[in-house]
C-alpha cells in the first residue's frame, strides 16, 4: 500500500517542539499533502515552524483553530500539560477526530485521556527518538526513520491501524506495550539515565565548590559523551520525572544499590568482584552495537 499517513486530511499538532517540529517537517519530506496546523502558546516558535515550512498556519489560541477541518490532533507538548489540554480542546473535537500524543509517559496518563477525550478516540504514541535539544527550530527530518514508536492500547481497532500507518509512512517499527510495562521499560533504559547524567553534572558542581576548582574546564570525552543528556530541557524532564514517579523512584533506587555495590568493591580493594561487575556490564554494553 502507498503512503497515506493513515488517511489523516487536516492535522492539528499542539506544541511545536523538537518532537512536534520534527512530525511536521517529516510529514512534508515523505510527501504528505493535508494541511499541517500548529498550536503553541509561544509565538516565536509558531512563527518559526511557519518559515521553516513545518507547518501551513499556527494559532496561539484555541478557539481560532479551523475545528471542523481537523481529523488528527496530536498533543506534543510536556506530559504534564496534557491533561489540561485535553480538557480545554474536548468541545471542539469532531466526532472521528483521533488524538494521539508523543509523550514519554504512559500508565494512568493515557488512561485518564482516554476519559476525558471520549467519545473522540485516543490513541497512546511515543516515539523512541529525540535529542537533547528543544524547540522547532531544532527539529530534525527523518528523526522517526528505523526508531520505535510504542503504541499503548488494549485493543486494535481501525483507529490503532490509521496510527500505526502514520508512523510506518514516517519510517518508524511500530510496537504495542501496555502503558504501564511501557512507564517500567523506559524508567530503566530512559528516564534513569537521564536523572543519572543530570545528577552526574550536579556532583561535579559540589565537587567543584569543594575544592575551589571548576572542574568542568577538565572535561575528558567520557564526561561529554555520558552527560550530553543532561543538556536536555528542564521542563520536559521535570514532567517526565514527576508523571512517572514511582517506577523512576524504583529505578533510582536500584542504581543507588549498584552504586553502593561498587564502592564496597572498591572499598575492600576486591579485585575478582570489580573484575566480574565490569567484565559483566561491558559484555552488555558491547552488545547492544
Ligand atoms: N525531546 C525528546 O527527545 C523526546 C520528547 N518526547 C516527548 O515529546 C513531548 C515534547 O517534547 P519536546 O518536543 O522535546 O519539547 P520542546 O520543549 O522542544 O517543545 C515543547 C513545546 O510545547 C510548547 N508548550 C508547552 N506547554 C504548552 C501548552 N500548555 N500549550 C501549548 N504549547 C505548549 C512549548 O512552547 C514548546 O514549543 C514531551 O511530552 C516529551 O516527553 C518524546 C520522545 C523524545
Ligand atoms: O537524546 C537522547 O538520546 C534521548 O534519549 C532522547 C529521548 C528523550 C525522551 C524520550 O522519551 C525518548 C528519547
Amino acid at each position: 500500500m502507498g503512503k497515506d499517513f493513515g488517511g489523516f486530511k487536516s492535522i492539528l499538532i499542539i506544541g511545536l517542539g523538537l518532537i512536534g517540529g520534527s512530525v511536521a517537517l517529516s510529514l512534508r519530506k515523505e510527501g504528505y499533502r493535508g494541511k499541517i496546523y500548529g498550536f503553541d502558546l509561544n509565538e516565536y516558535r509558531i512563527k518559526k515552524a511557519v518559515e521553516m515550512g513545518a507547518i501551513d498556519k499556527g494559532f496561539t489560541d484555541i478557539e481560532s483553530i479551523p475545528w471542523d477541518e481537523i481529523d488528527l490532533v496530536i498533543l506534543s507538548t510536556p506530559v504534564k500539560t496534557f491533561l489540561t489540554i485535553a480538557e480545554n480542546i474536548k468541545r471542539y473535537l469532531r466526532k472521528d477526530t483521533v488524538v494521539t500524543d508523543v509523550g514519554s509517559v504512559k500508565g494512568e496518563l493515557v488512561k485518564k485521556l482516554e476519559e476525558i477525550l471520549k467519545p473522540a478516540v485516543f490513541i497512546g504514541a511515543h516515539p523512541i527518538a529525540g535529542t537533547e535539544k528543544e524547540g522547532v527550530e531544532n527539529a530534525v527530518v527523518g528523526l522517526f526513520k528505523g526508531k520505535k514508536v510504542i503504541l499503548t492500547v488494549d485493543h486494535q481497532d481501525e483507529h490503532t491501524e490509521r496510527i500505526k500507518k502514520f508512523w510506518e509512512d514516517l519510517g518508524s517499527k511500530v510496537e504495542i506495550m501496555d502503558p504501564f510495562v511501557h512507564d517500567f521499560v523506559f524508567a530503566a533504559v530512559s528516564h534513569l539515565p537521564h536523572a543519572v547524567a543530570f545528577a552526574l553534572v550536579d556532583a561535579l558542581i559540589e565537587l567543584s565548590k569543594e575544592r575551589d576548582i571548576d572542574l568542568f574546564l577538565y572535561p575528558g570525552a567520557g564526561f561529554k559523551d555520558f552527560t550530553r543528556i543532561a543538556a536536555s530541557s528542564p521542563v520536559v524532564w521535570k514532567d517526565i520525572f514527576i508523571e512517572n514517579k514511582e517506577e523512576v523512584l524504583h529505578t533510582i533506587d536500584q542504581f543507588i544499590k549498584s552504586m553502593e555495590k561498587l564502592k564496597d568493591y572498591i572499598k575492600n580493594e576486591d579485585e575478582k568482584k570489580l573484575i566480574d561487575l565490569l567484565s559483566e556490564s561491558r559484555e552488555r554494553r558491547l552488545s547492544l552495537d
